[in-house]
C-alpha cells in the first residue's frame, strides 16, 4: 500500500472545536476520484456512490473510511489514523488518492483532476471555518442570513409563502419586487428541481408584505433536513408571522381529482417515523422548546379563512381539507404504498413540506398548508397511469390561476399573528 501524501496544511486553516457535518455537495468534486481507506489502511477502493452527509474533524486531512456505512465519507484528523503520512506535502489529489486513479476519465490531465481536488478541499475549509456545530446551522447563522436580508431590502413581510413544484409564478403576484438568487443570499442552500427557480422574492400581494420562495428544498436533493428547513427559521427572524405552505401533491382520496385543492388539516411525517426530523440533534431554544406539540400544526382559523375564500370564489366543488403525507421521494409510490397510505389516513401524498412545518411551528409560526392535486396516484393494479414530474408541472401551471386567485384573496383577511379575520 503506498503512503498518501496529505493535501496542503495551508487549505485548513482552521480549527473547528469538534466534527461537523458537510453535505454532500462539498463532496462533487470528488464523485469519480475518492479513494477511501479502511481500518486496515488504505484500500484503493473506489467509490461513486457517495451520498447523504460526510463529517470533518477539527484537523482534516485526508478522507476515508473507519466501517462506516456505505453512504458516508469521514474526514480524519491526521492523528487520528497510523497509516497518514500527515506531514505530506503534495497537492495532486492523483498522488493524494491511490496509484489507481492515475486513468482520468472524459480526457481530463493532471492539473484539471488536481484543480478539482483542491476546490473540494477548499470549500471544505471554507465550511470547517463557518461557526456551524455539528453539521447544524448555528443561531447566529440564522441571524447573519436574517440580518444581510433586512439590510438588502426594506420590505418587512408579514407571510411567506413557499412555492411548490409548478406554482413557481405565484410570486409574480407581489408588487414592488425584491428578489434575490439563492446563491447570492449567505448560507442559503440552491435549489436543484426543475421547476423551483431559486429565487426570493419580496413584495407586496393585495396589499400585504409577503416574501416567496421561489423554489424549496427537499430531502431527495440530498440535503439534510436542517437545510431543507433553513429559510423557514429566517423567516422567523426577519419577522414572519405566518407561513403558506404549497406543494403538488398526488391524490390518494378517491373523490380528489387533478386540479383540486385540498387545504391541509394536518399531515403525516413519514420520514420522522424513522428518526429523518428536522429538530433531531440539540435544541437551540432560542427558537422553540425541545418537545414541540404538533396536534395544532395547522392554524384553524386560517384553514377556515382558506375554505372561506374558495368558497367565495366558487372553488367549492374543487375544494377539499385532508391529510397529506409527506415521504423521503424521489421515486413515486407504488401501487402497495398508495393504498396502505390511503387506508393509513392520507388523502394526498408528497415529498416535502412536513420538515417545513415542524420546524415553522417550533418557532411558533402559524401555518396554512394548500396542496394542488397535481395527479392522482395509481391504485389500481389495470391502471396504465405512471406519477412523472412533467405532469406534476403542467397540473401546476394548468391551475395557477385558481391558485393565484385564492392567495389574493385570502392575504388581505389575514390580519396579525393573533387576529385572522
Ligand atoms: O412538494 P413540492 O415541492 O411541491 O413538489 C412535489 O412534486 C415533486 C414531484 O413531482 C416533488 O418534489 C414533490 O414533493
Ligand atoms: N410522493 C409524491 N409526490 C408527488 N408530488 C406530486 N405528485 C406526487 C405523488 O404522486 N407522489
Amino acid at each position: 500500500m503506498p503512503p498518501r501524501p496529505s493535501p496542503p496544511a495551508q487549505l485548513f486553516p482552521h480549527r473547528l472545536p469538534r466534527p461537523l457535518l458537510l453535505p454532500v455537495t462539498a463532496l462533487k468534486h470528488l464523485r469519480e476520484q475518492v479513494f477511501l481507506a479502511g481500518d486496515e489502511g488504505w484500500t484503493g477502493e473506489e467509490r461513486t456512490d457517495i451520498g447523504g452527509d460526510a463529517s470533518v474533524s477539527p484537523t482534516p486531512t485526508y478522507i476515508g473510511c473507519r466501517g462506516w456505512p456505505r453512504h458516508r465519507v469521514r474526514c480524519i484528523a491526521g492523528d487520528a489514523d497510523t497509516t497518514d503520512p500527515s506531514s505530506g506535502t503534495s497537492t495532486s489529489l492523483r498522488d493524494w488518492s491511490s496509484p489507481s486513479s492515475e486513468n482520468t476519465s472524459d480526457g481530463e490531465t493532471e492539473a484539471d483532476v488536481e484543480t478539482r481536488g483542491l476546490a473540494f478541499f477548499a470549500e471544505m475549509a471554507t465550511q470547517a471555518a463557518s461557526p456551524s456545530k455539528e453539521g447544524r446551522y448555528s443561531y447566529e447563522e440564522y441571524k447573519e442570513t436574517a440580518d444581510w436580508l433586512l439590510a438588502n431590502t426594506e420590505h418587512r413581510p408579514m407571510v411567506a409563502i413557499v412555492c411548490g413544484s409548478g406554482l413557481g409564478n405565484l410570486a409574480d403576484l407581489l408588487k414592488e419586487q425584491v428578489a434575490f438568487k439563492y446563491e447570492d443570499i449567505p448560507n442559503f442552500p440552491k435549489s436543484t428541481v426543475p421547476g423551483h427557480a431559486g429565487r426570493l422574492v419580496f413584495g407586496n400581494l393585495n396589499g400585504k408584505p409577503c416574501v416567496c420562495m421561489q423554489g424549496r428544498f427537499h430531502m431527495y436533493e440530498g440535503y439534510p433536513l436542517w437545510k431543507v428547513t433553513f429559510p423557514i427559521r429566517v423567516f422567523h427572524l426577519i419577522g414572519v408571522q405566518t407561513v403558506i405552505v404549497t406543494n403538488a401533491a398526488g391524490g390518494l382520496n378517491e373523490d380528489y381529482r387533478v386540479g383540486h385543492i385540498m387545504v391541509i388539516k394536518d399531515h403525516i411525517n413519514f420520514p420522522g417515523f424513522a428518526g429523518q426530523n428536522p429538530l433531531m440533534g440539540p435544541n437551540e431554544d432560542r427558537f422553540g422548546p425541545r418537545f414541540p406539540p404538533m396536534s395544532d400544526a395547522y392554524d384553524r382559523d386560517l384553514r377556515k379563512l382558506a375554505l372561506s375564500a374558495s368558497r367565495d370564489l366558487g372553488f367549492a366543488a374543487e375544494l377539499h381539507e385532508g391529510v397529506y403525507c409527506g415521504l423521503g421521494g424521489p421515486s413515486f409510490e407504488t401501487i402497495a404504498e398508495c393504498r396502505f397510505l390511503n387506508r393509513l389516513g392520507a388523502d394526498a401524498v408528497g415529498m416535502s413540506t412536513v420538515h417545513e412545518v415542524v420546524v415553522a411551528r417550533h418557532c411558533g409560526l402559524r401555518v396554512l398548508g394548500i396542496s394542488l392535486i397535481t395527479n392522482q396516484a395509481v391504485m389500481d393494479y389495470n391502471s396504465e397511469a405512471r406519477a412523472n414530474h412533467e405532469e406534476v408541472l403542467k397540473a401546476g401551471r394548468e391551475s395557477e390561476k385558481m391558485m393565484e386567485k385564492l392567495l389574493t384573496t385570502l392575504l388581505p383577511r389575514i390580519e396579525t399573528n393573533n387576529n385572522v379575520n
